[in-house]
């Protein structure tokens, strides 16, 4: 479990003050799926950088399986946006992949089954010896969310993943993203600003106020567990659950610009 407990970040610098996270408390459970959305600039990615261990809050905790993140901890594994500044140019699509378990100093044999078996996993099988700047973005991103499932992480974090790729690619790679949860049982927590992309993925929608940042909203999305792009999204429970997020994402917002 992640638990997320009085989480506040300010940065100070260049004689500049923002509270990007004002008070933030919540738990995510073992194995679900949660998205958060939230006006832009609300500290949407600052919150997963604490998460990870990436940045020191100002104030609060976060705490994985009971433990305090202070450091990236192990079994967690980070998908970033910018996929082509998160692969290495020089390596080639199995040794970006091979990267944190040589680090972790998996064996070489079991290193090659598990990038493998990642490789396939996301449609790149015939990818191994290609270099990332050979590939689309889309291939790109799915080398970069290999390389996280190949880590075999208990708890996956992704900061608006699919959005610089094109809309075909992003609706596979969201099913992409729910048979991979599907298959490892991971934690999986999911950034974004897309309001109908938090609803087809996930089981929870968390959603944030404007900065300083505090939860609005928590939503059970109560969809069946089999979904697909196209009879879920043409689902009159589908379409309630996104009004319901925007409604209070376009409250955050006014609320944010009257603060
Ligand atoms: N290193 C930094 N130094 C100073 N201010 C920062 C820094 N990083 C982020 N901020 C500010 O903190 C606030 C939250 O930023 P953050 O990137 O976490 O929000 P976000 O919700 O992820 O944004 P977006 O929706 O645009 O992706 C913003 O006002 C941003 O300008």
């Amino acid at each position: 479990m992640l638990a997320v407990n009085g989480l506040s970040k300010v940065y100070t610098g260049r004689g500049r003050r923002v509270e990007a996270i004002g008070d933030l408390t919540f738990t995510v459970e073992g194995g679900s799926f949660v998205c958060v959305v939230g006006p832009s600039g609300c500290g949407k990615t600052t919150l997963l950088r604490c998460c990870a261990g990436l940045l020191p809050p100002t104030s609060g905790t976060v705490a994985l399986s009971g433990a305090p993140v202070t450091g990236p901890p192990d079994g967690l594994a980070v998908v970033f946006q910018e996929y082509g500044r998160s692969l290495f140019p020089w390596l080639r699509v199995a040794d970006n992949v091979d990267l944190p378990l040589r680090a972790a100093g998996v064996a070489r044999a079991e290193r090659r089954d598990l990038v493998t078996e990642a490789l396939d996993a996301v449609g790149l099988g015939d990818a191994h010896q290609a270099y990332p700047w050979q590939l689309s973005g889309g291939m790109q991103q799915r080398v970069a969310i290999a390389r996280a499932i190949a880590y075999q992480p208990r708890v996956l974090l992704m900061d608006e993943p699919f959005a610089a790729v094109d809309a075909q690619t992003r609706a596979d790679l969201e099913d992409l993203i729910r048979s991979v949860w599907q298959r490892l049982g991971v934690t999986l927590v999911f950034v974004t600003h897309d309001i109908d992309e938090a609803v087809y993925l996930s089981q929870r929608v968390i959603m944030l106020t404007a900065s300083p940042t505090r939860v609005a909203d928590d939503l059970v999305i109560d969809l069946p567990a089999e979904r697909d792009q196209l009879t879920t999204r043409s689902d009159p429970r589908f379409t309630e659950l996104r009004g319901l997020v925007y409604a209070q994402i376009q409250k955050a917002k006014l609320e944010g610009r009257t603060r």
